[in-house]
């Protein structure tokens, strides 16, 4: 259970505390925030939070720190911590920085019970996706420590000469170096899995690590950081600091101490990226990946598809499949296809394994229904009849969307999936490249020929052939461009 048996020292009382120095630490601020349990919408537990009075100083703070609340120096001790930790780590040899993660994914492997108990409580993960995202993110804190030590034990040897004009009088080596303090800052969704996408990498080449989780997973994370710290990382290499991001964010992005920020959320995201100062940045924003829909299509193997990657987690994806453009010609078929298919989900509470669970807050379920809405009024058909309970939204097919509805080009993030008729595939690239994002998407053919100059005619990182936009397995590249993300391993093709 969470917050019991190794996770003891995690908690005191019924508020988890935060981690930083290699202990597990109550806030001075005294002050906690609720984490309401998506289901039941009642508080399931609480976590150490940076109060309002604190961002009321923070204009001082940025100026020249003369005002200092107890939360305040707290975070600013966790920034110093962080960097003498990171100079020792970086002389660490880069086995035994491995040798480290690898014991870190085999603890958090042994403990997913508890881990993805939390997933279900905080985000209402269904049963089994939880504990796969635990054993999935064991799996990729090993795959970094393995390939790190392969990678950052290359550099490079250049001779002068080879550049025109030169004699052979220079030699020049390179290898790679840390950058310093990284401050991670994951979403929801994939509160653990995309918190350790950023702490394995960062920590195998060298980095410390100051981990912001999401309100919302918080919970899950500070078990999962409790399991690196049961593999004996040394102290205040890695912190973990809870609170509101609308309340900590702004200090903790524009932290002088920080020198890259690793994020991956929604909007938020490029208002860090305007604020931040000239550090490295990683963002991994939002998508609205279309899945375009060819006449000669197996169509069977479209609707399964479209169920998996619209679907799955109820939408909460980022690479779900968000927009469907399909060929008129085939559209009524392909949506009865998808109809059947959707009337077979199951809908509930993640404890019970069900496909369609509660969405993560009241706020993401109003603004769905905001989307539903919009298509009503502007005349969309809808394949079922709209229902909602609380946070649980079943699963919606809205057919003839046009493009002056909102959810032609919103993300729901939400079981609520358009599709829009395209009278040519020219038609569907061009709605697919008027997006603002263009994270992944999917185009289904039987002709390969067509399938990859239309891939290549789609603007994003990554388009899928035959198959839902996805980003695992997790060591693919992944990148979006335009407002869906800068900074990582970028324009690759799947297929
Ligand atoms: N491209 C990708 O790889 C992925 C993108 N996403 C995108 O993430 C979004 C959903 O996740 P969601 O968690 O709602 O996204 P948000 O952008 O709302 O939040 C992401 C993280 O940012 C924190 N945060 C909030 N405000 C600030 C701030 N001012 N400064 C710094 N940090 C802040 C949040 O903390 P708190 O919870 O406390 O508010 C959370 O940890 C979708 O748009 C989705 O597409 C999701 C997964 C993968
Ligand atoms: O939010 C997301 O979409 C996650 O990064 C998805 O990972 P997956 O596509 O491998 O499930």
């Amino acid at each position: 259970m969470a917050g019991s048996g190794v996770f003891a020292e995690v908690i005191d009382g019924d508020v988890f505390k935060y981690y930083a120095d290699g202990e597990w630490k109550k806030s001075s601020s005294g002050k906690s925030v609720n984490i309401v349990n998506p289901t039941t919408r009642k508080t399931q537990y609480k976590v150490q939070a940076l109060g309002k009075s604190n961002l009321m100083k923070y204009e001082l703070l940025i100026d020249n720190f003369p005002t200092k609340t107890c939360t305040q120096e707290e975070v600013n001790k966790v920034m110093e911590i962080a960097k003498a930790a990171q100079k020792s780590w970086a002389k660490t040899p880069l086995w035994k920085r491995a040798e480290l993660l690898h014991k870190a994914a085999a603890i958090l492997k042994e403990h997913k019970a508890p881990i993805a108990e939390a997933l279900i409580k905080e985000i209402a993960k269904p049963a089994k996706d939880a504990v796969t995202e635990v054993v999935r993110s064991g799996d990729l804190v090993s795959y970094c420590a393995e390939e790190g030590v392969r990678i950052l034990g290359q550099g490079a040897f250049l001779v002068s000469d080879s550049f025109p004009g030169n004699e052979r009088t220079k030699y020049c080596l390179t290898s790679k170096i840390p950058l310093g303090v990284v401050l991670a800052i994951p979403p929801f969704n994939y509160p653990v899995n995309l918190a350790v996408s950023k702490i394995a990498p960062a920590l195998i080449a060298g980095n410390s690590l100051v981990l912001k989780p999401p309100t919302q997973g918080a919970v899950a994370c500070l078990h999962m950081v409790h399991c690196f710290h049961l593999a004996g990382f040394p102290k205040g290499l890695i912190s973990c600091i809870t609170g509101k991001g609308s309340e900590i964010g702004d200090f903790l992005t524009m932290h002088p101490g920080v020198n890259c920020i690793s994020f991956t959320g929604g909007d938020t995201g490029i208002a860090i990226s305007k604020k931040a100062g000239m550090i490295p940045l990683q963002m991994e924003l939002g998508g609205k990946d279309a899945c375009i829909v060819l006449e000669d299509a197996d169509l069977d193997l479209v609707a399964a598809n479209i169920i998996k990657g619209g679907f799955s987690y109820s939408g909460q994806r980022c690479t779900a499949v968000k927009v469907v453009l399909v060929m008129e010609s085939v559209a009524d078929t392909l949506v009865e296809k998808v109809k059947s298919k959707v009337a077979k989900l199951t809908v509930g509470p993640p404890e019970d394994d069900c496909d369609i669970t509660p969405v993560v807050s009241e706020s993401s379920a109003n603004f769905i229904e905001g989307l539903v809405m919009d298509a009503k009024q502007k005349g969309a058909t809808f394949c079922q009849e709209y229902k909602r309970e609380g946070n649980l939204i079943w699963p919606l097919l809205l057919d003839h969307v046009r493009p002056d509805m909102r959810i032609a080009w919103e993300e729901p993030f939400g079981p609520v999936l358009p599709v829009i008729r395209i009278g040519s595939v020219e038609e569907g690239i061009h709605h697919c490249n008027a997006s603002n994002f263009g994270l992944q998407g999917c185009v289904f053919t039987k002709d390969i020929n067509k399938a990859m100059l239309i891939s290549d005619a789609m603007e994003t990182g990554t388009v899928q052939i035959n198959s839902a936009p996805a980003r695992g397995p997790d060591h693919f590249p992944f990148q979006g461009i335009k407002d869906s993300g800068i900074g990582c391993i970028r324009d690759h093709k799947q297929h």
